[in-house]
């Protein structure tokens, strides 16, 4: 490693603009000011355009798409279709993936090249301030000093102090990414997003599947009748939910065999399996990056400590995405690029109010805009409830997938102030109440319109065409 008085010998390369780490806000940003004339620089250590395209949400997406054909081979008949059996072959569930991130990897090489912002592969921390060092991935050093530094450098999964976890060596969601054979019995620990998009998967593509969480309910920090109903379709597909649950221990070799030991009720019981996925929430990249040497404060939680210009204490410093601490969303760090070209050219776009929509992809899918009932009832605020089964909305009895509800809180204005759908293509359907939100459009707005039949959306017409309950300020 070079000492700080042999990099302080060497002069920086000056930069405009240098960026740590290549995810999403990261790379917009890059390639907007490079095509401005900037002179830009991008340091990546391994994910060529972040986690997102990597290792994130479109894999995971792709993975869940396989698991969703192979669950219409399981239901054929249901459809009147026959067959004669059918397998898994998740070598090439996983290739199908590969060839979707390679071809992403290579547009976003297309973008560096034609923005002219330049993409420096190497690991990359602060020496100084708003000066980062890079060890190169071909070998040697470069130096770089930016007029502005942006600090998007993401998270990794969280191990958590379960004795002997990190000694089984689990899977994280990269390499459960790669399987190529379906475990035959996969422990997730972690009933969050990741836990569930992936249990549902792998269980369709042939895994037994068990999820251990501490909580009480699947994402507890939903409302009632939406932790309840999530649990009915994985339960229903034969996945063993282990709630409420205390994990003391796990021992083993993920891959071959793995015991994990948990208390419920003061009782102790175990589970055995042959793998373990590891998704109980994330911790920031930001340990061994320098950022004590550039002033840059973070919180107790390793979090970069930002304001809502997306400042960091360190002049000339932004920091962007999931490091921030904010809801982890790819969305929300698209938008923080948004913030940050702004701010950078001297505006004072802020994070503050903004609303974001959240879509997990389950199946039915879960996904939810504005307030929860209850956020709603915390805040003291009044609403009208309209809600109704999806299988109101005629299109999901074509489809067979008339699973879930829908519901939105309505204001005394008649405005939307919240709507979650647990239900087919629920994120798509969210998507057009959000539009009818941002436009300020009175509930009426829809509930009145023309939507044509028979499409999933036209399903808002019957939610706001029924008869709401009042729900009073408590
Ligand atoms: C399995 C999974 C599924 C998800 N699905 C969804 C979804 O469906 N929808 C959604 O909105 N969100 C989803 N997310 C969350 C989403 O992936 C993140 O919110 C988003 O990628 C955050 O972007 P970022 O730029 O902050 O971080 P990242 O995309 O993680 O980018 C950080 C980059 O910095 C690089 N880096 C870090 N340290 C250094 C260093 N010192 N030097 C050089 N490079 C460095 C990393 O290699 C990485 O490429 C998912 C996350 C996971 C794990
Ligand atoms: N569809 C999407 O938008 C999507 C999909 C995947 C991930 N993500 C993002 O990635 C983030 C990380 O996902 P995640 O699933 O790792 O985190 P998460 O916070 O969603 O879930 C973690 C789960 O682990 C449980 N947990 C924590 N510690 C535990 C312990 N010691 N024992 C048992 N259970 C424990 C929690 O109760 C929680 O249910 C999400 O918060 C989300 O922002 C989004």
């Amino acid at each position: 490693m070079t000492s700080i008085e042999e990099v302080a010998a060497i002069v920086p390369e000056e930069f405009d603009l240098v960026v740590l780490g290549s995810g999403e806000g990261s790379k917009f940003l890059a390639w907007t000011l490079a095509r401005q004339g900037q002179r830009v620089a991008v340091v990546e250590h391994r994910w060529i355009g972040g986690s997102c395209p990597n290792i994130a949400c479109l894999p995971s997406k792709n993975l869940i798409h396989s698991a969703k054909v192979a669950s219409y081979f399981a239901r054929a008949e249901e459809f009147g279709i026959e067959i004669q059996g059918y397998g898994i072959n998740m070598a090439r569930v996983t290739d199908r993936k590969r060839s979707m991130v390679n071809a992403l990897v290579d547009i976003h090489m297309r973008n560096f090249e034609n923005s002219g912002a330049e993409l420096i592969l190497g690991h990359g921390r602060f020496v100084g301030p708003r000066t980062i060092q890079v060890d190169l991935q071909t070998g040697g050093k470069r130096l770089l000093r930016g007029a502005n530094v942006v600090i998007g450098t993401g998270t990794h999964a969280s191990l958590d102090m379960i004795p002997g976890l990190a000694a089984v060596n689990p899977l994280t969601h990269i390499e459960a990414l790669e399987l190529e054979q379906v475990p035959p019995h996969l422990l997730i620990l972690g009933g969050g997003y990741i836990g569930l998009e992936f249990a549902q998967a792998m269980r369709r593509l042939g895994s037994r599947v068990s999820v251990v969480d501490h909580n009480r309910t699947l994402l507890h920090r939903e409302d009632p009748d939406v932790t309840s109903a999530i649990e009915t379709p994985f339960r229903e597909e034969g996945i063993d939910l282990i709630l409420d649950a205390a994990v003391q221990s796990v021992t083993g070799t993920c891959g071959q065999a793995v015991k994990m030991t948990y208390l419920q009720d003061d009782i102790e019981h175990s589970v055995d399996g042959s793998h373990i996925l590891v998704a109980l929430g994330r911790t920031p990249n930001t340990r061994d990056i320098g950022l004590d040497l550039a002033g840059v404060d973070v919180n107790q939680r390793g979090y970069i400590e930002v304001d809502e210009h997306l400042r960091t204490s360190a002049d000339g410093v932004w920091a962007n995405g999931d490091v921030t601490g904010g809801p982890q969303f790819t969305h929300v760090a698209f938008d923080d690029f948004r913030i940050l070209r702004d701010n950078l050219a001297g505006g004072k776009r802020s994070t503050k109010g903004r609303q974001i929509p959240f879509s997990l992809f389950t199946d039915p899918e879960l996904a939810r805009i504005g307030l929860s009932e209850t956020e709603a009832k915390a805040r003291g605020i009044a609403y009208r409830l309209f809600k109704i089964p999806m299988a109101a909305d005629l299109r999901t009895r074509t489809l067979s997938e008339t699973r879930g509800f829908m519901k939105a809180l309505v204001g005394d204005d008649d405005r939307i102030l919240g709507f979650t759908v647990f239900g087919v293509s629920g994120g798509e359907i969210m998507s057009a109440v959000q539009m009818a939100m941002i436009g300020n459009l009175p509930y009426t707005a829809i509930r009145d319109a023309v939507l044509a039949h028979p499409t999933l959306v036209e399903g808002l017409v019957v939610l706001f065409s029924s008869t709401p309950e009042i729900k009073a300020a408590p």
